[in-house]
């Protein structure tokens, strides 16, 4: 059993008991907490409500929700019934510390207690948790874990390169690793120069890229870059212009001092290239040297990698082909943005290996990540059928939840299991942090439709000692959040809302490690127990082939409008004139948008009508092309 020592001084602090408010408080919830037992009568899992009201499911799933539970239930060959919640506060106590993880070197704890599940379902899931032990075992030693793309699955070795599959690829991990340290000691001791900038080093970092690209680096950044880091860094994560003029125009003369990593596993995504011309345009403008400012961080041999080498920017860093962009964090990637914000990456890299490790072993009760993965289906089905709500109690870790979203989401979030069957697979992640989310939607939470778990993340450590101080007799700044945080878990619980509770003793380099590890790992397990592949992302082609679809009828559009205002006089056409020309009758509504779009920054003129009323509108652009006419 975990022992619970080192966590708090007493334990008697730590019993579920209504919380009351402090004397002189009017802040805190204020009426000791009632238990609505009409809330902890729960779905079985079979999937029908025993409240037989379809209401009580979300609204999202309940469309399968019952032949998918069903089909669950089946497969675990017989059905684990829900209970209600558990109320008596000694069970619930003596539930706590049979069931509380921790991990003494790390100082982090996993609280599972008030989830539901019972030992005939731990029991029942054995046997699924025993083949993803085996499938992640077999993943570590390189077994191609993401069939569909061919590809091994390595984000493990990169904290612990002794378990790659063979010396290649523990080489490549180790030199990566030393040159990202070796570049960024030399950034940051001036050594490497901008070439024109009055301040003689590089002072910002311009991060450019997308999803897995941009989601870890800005969470890390976030959580732990220090108040005055040696570089400071701000990001591009999209194709819009104004939100990049913005991070152009904040940087200023600071231009010249700007340390440009662009960050692409593929080297080609759109929103990052984009990216990357409106900089170079920016340097231009400014008379600066781009490639003398410019990182790589790609595949080898990729459109980008090829650009920067042929270009001779400043320095190009790998990503491996065996590590996707959601689990990137712990390779170039992350490594050399925090590196050269003063953060201690060999900290970061430690606390995962000591989680990856704490993660191997097959007892379920001794594995954090599995016990995750065992809320996880438990709450949600195995289908999904409750979203997660993560809720860090600490500032610095706010962007937790979106780098969790992508992580969970773009892994679970599946149409097909590994055997082709249609599954619609998938786990909702939202959240910001608590207790500001207090004061926006956990009324819903406790209230409303009951469709979530919570996940409260609590940071143990509420400032640097010697900082505190007590704002009322007895009590700091930092005991309200404590008090909000088991307030809001405790009220939730009792209008039979489950939670999972993840606590560290402080946010630092190997605790973030360790929390992105944990997550990876969970991740990984809960994929493997309902069968899918969580490392591949086909559903992301549909949008990105549908934006090329509509961006190649933009340019049939502006070469017909082109045509008809080279003639003499200009002929204005109406929209489905346009579209007749364009040959795509179907896709009216389409130029449609395009028009409104291209009118809207002024690089068509509605001659006739207005967008308003779109069969009214008559269009032709301002300058005939004549060139574009014989493209
Ligand atoms: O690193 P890349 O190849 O630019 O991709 C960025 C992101 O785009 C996705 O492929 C989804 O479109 C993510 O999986 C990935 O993190």
């Amino acid at each position: 059993m975990a022992s619970i020592s080192g966590l708090c001084s007493s334990s008697s602090n730590l019993i579920p008991k209504p919380h009351l408010p402090p004397p002189s408080s009017s802040w805190m919830i204020s009426s000791p907490i009632r238990i609505d037992e009409s809330f902890l009568l729960k779905t079985s899992f079979s999937g029908v409500s025993s409240k037989t009201s379809p209401s009580y499911l979300t609204h999202s799933v309940a469309r399968d929700v019952t032949s998918s539970l069903s089909k669950a239930a089946d497969e675990l060959g017989k059905s684990v019934a829900k209970k209600a919640l558990e109320t008596d506060p000694k069970v619930l106590w003596e539930r706590y510390t049979e069931w509380l993880y921790q991990h003494k070197e790390l100082g982090l704890y996993l609280d599972v207690s008030r989830v539901g599940f019972t030992d005939e379902f731990v029991k029942e899931m054995e046997p699924r948790f025993m083949k993803a032990f085996k499938a992640m075992e077999d993943l570590e030693k390189g077994a191609i874990a993401n069939p569909d793309e061919g590809r091994m699955v390595g984000h493990y070795w990169l904290r612990n390169p002794k378990l790659s599959p063979n010396s290649f690829l523990r080489l490549q991990i180790e030199n990566t690793l030393e040159s990202i340290c070796a570049f960024a000691d030399e950034i940051v001791q001036g050594k490497i120069k901008p070439p024109s900038a009055p301040a003689g080093r590089f002072t910002q970092i311009l991060s450019v890229g997308i999803g897995g690209s941009a989601l870890g680096p800005q969470f890390v950044a976030e959580a732990l870059a220090p108040d005055n880091p040696p570089l400071k860094i701000r990001f591009i994560d999209n194709t819009d212009p104004a939100g990049i003029d913005h991070q152009i125009a904040q940087l200023g003369p600071e231009l010249a001092s700007t340390l440009v990593i662009v960050v692409s596993k593929s080297g080609g995504t759109p929103e990052t290239r984009n990216g990357l011309l409106e900089v170079q345009k920016a340097f231009r403008e400014a008379g600066l040297e781009f490639a003398k400012q410019g990182v790589a961080i790609t595949q080898e041999n990729s459109l980008l990698d090829n650009t920067a080498r042929i270009e001779g920017w400043l320095a190009r860093f790998p990503m491996f082909d065996w590590v996707g962009g959601r689990t990137s964090e712990m390779s170039a990637v992350g490594l050399l943005a925090a590196a050269l914000q003063g953060i201690n990456i060999k900290e970061m890299l430690a606390g995962a290996s000591l989680m990856d490790e704490a993660n191997r072993t097959t007892v379920i009760k001794n594995n954090p990540a599995a016990l995750l993965a065992l809320c996880w289906y438990w709450a949600s089905d195995g289908v999904g059928s409750k979203d997660m709500v993560v809720l860090p109690y600490k500032d610095s870790l706010l962007l937790f939840s979106r780098y969790l979203q992508q992580l969970v989401m773009e892994s679970l979030g599946k149409e097909f299991d590994l055997d082709g069957n249609r599954v619609n697979q998938g786990l909702t992640v939202y959240g910001n942090k608590g207790s500001t989310d207090q004061h926006a939607y956990i009324q819903q939470l406790r209230e409303g439709v009951h469709n979530f778990f919570a996940t409260f993340i609590e940071v143990l450590r509420d400032r640097p000692p010697g900082h505190d101080w007590e704002l009322e007799p007895g009590v700091t700044c930092g005991d309200y959040l404590f008090g909000m945080l088991h307030g809001t878990r405790s009220a939730l619980y009792a209008n039979g809302r489950e939670s999972v509770t993840v606590t560290v003793q402080e946010v630092n380099p190997r605790s973030v490690g360790a929390l992105i590890a944990l997550y990876e790992r969970a991740v990984g397990i809960y994929a493997s127990l309902v069968n899918i592949n969580a490392y591949h992302q086909p559903g992301v082609e549909a949008g990105k082939k549908a934006a090329g679809e509509v961006l190649a009828l933009q340019k049939r559009v502006l070469s017909v409008l082109n045509e008809a205002s080279c003639k003499d006089p200009v002929e204005p056409l109406s929209l489905e004139e346009v579209a007749d020309r364009c040959h795509a009758p179907e896709d009216i509504e389409m130029i449609y948008k395009i028009i409104a779009h291209m009118a809207a920054n002024d690089r068509a003129i509605i001659a006739e009508g207005d967008c308003g009323s779109p069969r009214s509108v008559k269009v032709f652009i301002g300058e005939c092309n004549v060139d574009a006419l014989y493209d």
